[in-house]
C-alpha cells in the first residue's frame, strides 16, 4: 500500500526511513526537495506536493515543525485538502496545539477523510532506531489501520480518545522536559561556579533518583559546548509557548514553566533556535555572567 509522507526534517527523514526499509512503499513531499534524496535512493517515489501525495496515497503522515507550517500544508493551494477524500486518512504526527489540530481535523473529516493526530515523544534517536512513543486521538478506525506504520516508528501508542489529547499530552511532557532542561543547565554552572567538577556532577545525577537519559545522554555534550541538533530549540521555544497557553486556557499557574520559556526566548534572540535545545546552557551561562 503506498504512503505518503510531508516533511522530512530531522524527525521525518528518520520516520519514512524506517517505514520504507520495513516495505512501506512511499511517496515523499518537502518542500526543500533536496531532502527527498535518501529517500528516493532507498525507492521512495517524490509528490509535486501535499495535493499530489494525498491523491496518490490511502494514507498521508505528516511531521512538519509547527502550527502555521502544519495548517498552510492542509489548507494553502496544492494542499492536503484539495485531494483528501472519503477512504483516505491524514496523520499529522507534528507538534502542534489543540486548536491547530481540531481545525485541521475538521476541514479533513468535512471532505469525508479521516484524521488522527500522533505526536511523539522522543527524538532524532529514538526516531532513528523506531523507538518513539505515540500519542494518538481523533479517528479509533485510523489509529487501528496505522498500527503496523507505528509499530515501525514506535515502541508504544497510547490511543488518547478526541483530537486535542494527543496534542495536550504531548505539550505537557515538552513544557517538563524544558523546565528540567533549564534546572540542568542552572546546576552544571552551579557546580562549574562553584568549583565542582560537572563530570562529576553528572555521575553523581546519574546514581540517584533523578537519573534520566535527558540528563545522561545531552549532559556529557553540554559541558563540551556542543549542540548538534537532535532536537532544535526554537521548537522547544514553540513548545513551551503552546504549553503555557494550554496554561492559560486551564488557570494553571507555571512560574517554573514561564520562566523556562525565557531562557528558550533568550537563546532563540541570541540566535541558537536552530541549535539542539540543549544550548539554553549558553543563555544560563550567559546570564550568571552578566549578573
Ligand atoms: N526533533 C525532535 O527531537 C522532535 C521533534 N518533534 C516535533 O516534530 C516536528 C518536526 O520536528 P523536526 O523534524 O525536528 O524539525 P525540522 O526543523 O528538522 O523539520 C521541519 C520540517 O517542516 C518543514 N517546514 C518548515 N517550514 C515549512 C514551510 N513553511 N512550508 C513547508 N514545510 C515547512 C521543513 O521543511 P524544509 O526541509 O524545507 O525546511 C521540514 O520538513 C516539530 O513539530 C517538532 O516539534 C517531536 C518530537 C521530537
Ligand atoms: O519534542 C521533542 C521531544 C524530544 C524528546 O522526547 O527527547
Amino acid at each position: 500500500m503506498e504512503v505518503g509522507f510531508l516533511g522530512l526534517g530531522i524527525m521525518g527523514k528518520a520516520m519514512s526511513i524506517n517505514l520504507i526499509r520495513s516495505g512501506f512503499k512511499l511517496t515523499v513531499w518537502n518542500r526543500t526537495l533536496s531532502k527527498c534524496d535518501e529517500l528516493v535512493e532507498l525507492g521512495a517515489s517524490i509528490g509535486e506536493t501535499p495535493a499530489a501525495v494525498v491523491k496518490k496515497c490511502k494514507y498521508t503522515i505528516a511531521m512538519l515543525s509547527d502550527p502555521s507550517v502544519a495548517l498552510s500544508v492542509v489548507f494553502d493551494k496544492d494542499g492536503v485538502l484539495e485531494q483528501i477524500c472519503h477512504g483516505k486518512g491524514y496523520i499529522d504526527m507534528s507538534t502542534v496545539d489543540a486548536d491547530t489540530s481540531s481545525k485541521i481535523s475538521e476541514a479533513i473529516t468535512s471532505k469525508g477523510g479521516s484524521f488522527l493526530e500522533a505526536p511523539v515523544s522522543g527524538s532524532k534517536k529514538p526516531a532513528e532506531d523506531g523507538q518513539l512513543v505515540i500519542l494518538a486521538a481523533g479517528e479509533k478506525a485510523l489509529y487501528d489501520e496505522a498500527i503496523p506504520a507505528f509499530d515501525i516508528m514506535g515502541k508504544k501508542s497510547f490511543f488518547l480518545g478526541q483530537v486535542g489529547n494527543g496534542a495536550k499530552m504531548k505539550l505537557v511532557v515538552n513544557m517538563i522536559m524544558g523546565s528540567m532542561m533549564n534546572a540542568f543547565s542552572e546546576g552544571l554552572v552551579l557546580a562549574d561556579r562553584s568549583g565542582l567538577n560537572p563530570h562529576t556532577l553528572l555521575d553523581v545525577l546519574d546514581l540517584g533518583g533523578i537519573a534520566n537519559p535527558m540528563f545522561r545522554l545531552k549532559g556529557p555534550t553540554m559541558i563540551q559546548n556542543s549542540y548538534s541538533p537532535a532536537f532544535p530549540l526554537k521548537h522547544q521555544q514553540k513548545d513551551m509557548r503552546l504549553a503555557l497557553a494550554l496554561g492559560d486556557e486551564n488557570a494553571v499557574s507555571m512560574p517554573v514553566a514561564a520562566a523556562a520559556n525565557e531562557a528558550f526566548k533568550k537563546a532563540r534572540s541570541l540566535g541558537l533556535g536552530d541549535l539542539d535545545f540543549s544550548a539554553v546552557y549558553e543563555t544560563v551561562k550567559t546570564l550568571e555572567h552578566s549578573s
